[in-house]
């Protein structure tokens, strides 16, 4: 489809906040912001200071303050809090901590997991950002004697972004969950990512929990989305939970679901240790600090362990949970999420996905990630050409933070020694450079964003080209053919918006293939079934049906109708019509009423006269149609179809 123009896809506009501090270019530089309990570093190359906590462990006075072991896994409930965007996920996940103690309520940092600086100032979470929380919970009703405690849980709780280009956050995420919070906005319903993210939670089997947010908008209609959850993910609507993370209204249901709905984690604590690596950052003075959700067995400080991607063997120097910064616990038990330090100083060593284990066991590798598909390939070069090192260190670090992101060398005539970079979409592009810049102070020069190509040349070769510099400057003389990538989507969108798709849609060269009502509307042979009482159509028995049931359902409809009108002093026809056309047709005699019955004697003209008048008053009745229809007609014609 050609090279992506920054209009085809919509990136939130960039709020920009007064920057306290302008890092000096690639050099160090420190800023403290004070909440009001926890102090959270920022900074550009203490990549970890990005995340607000890699350099602000607790004290290590704290270590074992917080005993794991107190914590089985049938105490362990991990899970993902996923949605489309700006359905609320971040601000329920402050709600969760504040309702848990972890953070303080007020803590004057909203979306207090949104650590970088860039997703504060687009107001958008970029990384999946975990947190531990403790909360007390008698689980099932269990009796509690007197003076004994509630049970305690430990809660995992992972904030994932909700944008298309950073779903490779949330499929991560949910590799170290068996559950996940469906969040959807009550006034605008299921959007395209809620769609996506349910399926990302369903193909991983996790328990979903749906919860429909923001009801305190004005325009929220929760029933509404009740009917889409069901009938798009047939999820049970008793089951959602009605919730408003402004206001706190329905907070109190949603751990109580999460502690009774998700399983506990399913690792064996007997077994060898295997831990799954879901993430990475770099911080300056430790190195490598990686995520790692322990799948089975159990880790120690001091431990040694390897790596099954590189193979390299490490010492545990420092292990801990994310309560929500980073809390040294000294061990980490099966099913519990955590950091750990192992003397990594490179990207290359934490690879997302790998398996860590204790160095002298065997163990199967755990299955890892889907490597991630890239969409969208660019250059970067630094603006001034003598920065190439210091680009190189700053793209290796930041790499290391996300993985998703390709990086090769390259080199152009124009702007010297660079990168081709692969991204998932033009936010992740947009946002990696953002955070090159403000995170490491690096000046870059990025190249116009292309989709992979691949071309054939004469020689029956076949080369994916991701870099239009990479093309003979005439390429008619080798190339035989050539293939642009595309995708076979299916765009659900309210009617008043299909003029406008369809439009960009063939701007865009886009085919279309079908178009269908989702409700399901097809063509069909219906026809009006009129119900006549004496030849007068009675409109409110009038009904539709399929002409191929119109027969039976109009013969059915006068034997209910015959049954439930009283008959009256004239003759009732009942009949069943498709236009002119009667299709059944029943009768109710006339009473007849004996008004000879007072004419004792009497003459026989009289009594002629009296029945004469009695048949001219039935003609009358006839005529006018007057037949009662007991309101039990009505409902029992219901019941024909
Ligand atoms: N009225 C109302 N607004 C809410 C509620 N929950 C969140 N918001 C607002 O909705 C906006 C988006 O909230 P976030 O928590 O950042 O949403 P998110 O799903 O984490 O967004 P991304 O991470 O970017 O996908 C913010 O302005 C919140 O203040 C709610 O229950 N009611």
């Amino acid at each position: 489809m050609g090279s992506l123009g920054r209009a085809s896809r919509t990136l939130k506009p960039l709020k920009l906040f007064p920057r306290a501090h302008t890092p000096s270019k690639f050099g160090p530089f420190t800023s403290i912001l004070k909440g009001n309990e926890i102090c959270t570093r920022i900074g550009n190359n203490h990549s970890g200071l990005s995340h607000g906590f890699a350099s602000h462990s607790r004290q290590s006075s704290e270590e074992n303050v917080i005993d794991l072991s107190q914590y089985p896994t049938e105490r362990i409930r991990n899970f993902s809090i996923i949605a489309h965007v700006d359905h609320g996920k971040s601000t329920l996940a402050d709600r969760l901590l504040e309702l848990t103690g972890t953070i303080k309520r007020g803590h004057g940092q909203p979306q207090y997991l949104d650590k970088l600086q860039v997703e504060r100032e687009r107001g958008i979470t970029v990384k999946a950002q975990t947190a531990t929380m403790f909360h007390k919970y008698n689980f099932h009703g269990t009796e509690i004697s007197e003076g004994q405690d509630q049970p305690s849980f430990l809660l995992n709780l992972i904030d994932t972004p909700g944008h298309v280009d950073f779903s490779y956050e949330v499929s991560r995420s949910l590799a170290a969950c068996q559950g996940a919070l469906l969040v959807v906005d009550a006034a605008q319903g299921v959007q395209a990512q809620t769609v996506a993210n349910f399926y990302l939670a369903f193909e991983s089997n996790l328990t979903i929990i749906p919860v429909i947010n923001k009801i305190d908008q004005p325009t929220a209609d929760p029933d509404r989305v009740k009917a889409q959850l069901k009938s798009m993910f047939d999820l049970d609507p008793s089951d959602a939970l009605l919730t408003s993370a402004k206001t706190g209204q329905g907070l109190e249901q949603v751990l109580p679901a999460v502690i009774e709905r998700i399983p506990p984690p399913p690792g064996k604590s007997g077994s060898p240790l295997r831990m799954l690596l879901l993430d990475s950052y770099y911080d300056e003075y430790k190195g490598v600090i990686c995520h790692v959700a322990v799948v089975d067995g159990m880790l120690h400080k001091g431990d040694k362990i390897s790596s099954v991607g590189t193979g390299q063997a490490y010492e545990v120097f420092d292990v801990g949970i994310m309560h929500p910064e980073l809390t040294p616990t000294g061990v980490l038990h099966t099913g519990q999420v955590g950091y750990v330090v192992s003397g990594m100083r490179s990207t290359k060593e934490a690879c997302i996905g790998d398996t860590l284990y204790h160095s002298r066991s065997v163990v199967e590798p755990l299955p890892g990630f889907k490597p991630a598909k890239h969409m969208v390939f660019s250059g970067v070069y630094p603006a001034d050409g003598s920065d190439f090192e210091a680009l190189n260190h700053a793209i290796e670090r930041l790499t290391c933070n996300d993985a998703s992101v390709s990086v090769t060398k390259e080199s152009s005539t124009a702007l010297g020694l660079g990168f081709r970079c692969g991204f998932l979409g033009l936010l992740h592009m947009d946002v990696f450079h953002q955070r090159l810049e403000q995170e490491y102070g690096a000046h870059v020069i990025s190249t116009v964003p292309t989709v992979p190509y691949i071309f054939e040349y004469s020689d029956g070769s076949k080369v994916q080209v991701q870099n239009p510099a990479a093309l003979p400057s005439n390429p008619k003389q080798r190339v035989t053919a050539c293939w642009e990538p595309t995708v076979t989507a299916t765009i659900i969108i309210p009617s008043e918006y299909v003029g406008p798709v369809i439009t960009l849609c063939s701007e865009r060269r886009g085919q279309q293939l079908e178009y269908s009502f989702v409700d399901r509307y097809q063509e069909s042979d219906l026809v009006k079934l009129d119900v006549l009482l004496n030849g007068q159509s009675v409109d409110a028995m009038a009904t539709i049906v399929h002409n191929l049931k119109a027969q039976r359902v109009g013969r059915e409809l006068v034997e209910k109708l015959k049954k439930f009108i009283d008959r009256q002093m004239f003759e009732i026809t009942i009949q069943a019509a498709i236009g002119s056309k009667v299709i059944a047709r029943e009768t109710i005699s006339a009473m007849r009423k004996n008004v000879l019955a007072k004419c004792y004697g009497g003459d026989v003209s009289r009594k002629r006269k009296l029945l004469e008048k009695q048949k001219e008053g039935k003609k009358r009745m006839k005529r006018i149609g007057s037949v009662d229809i007991p309101q039990e007609a009505f409902h029992e014609l219901l019941k024909v179809s």
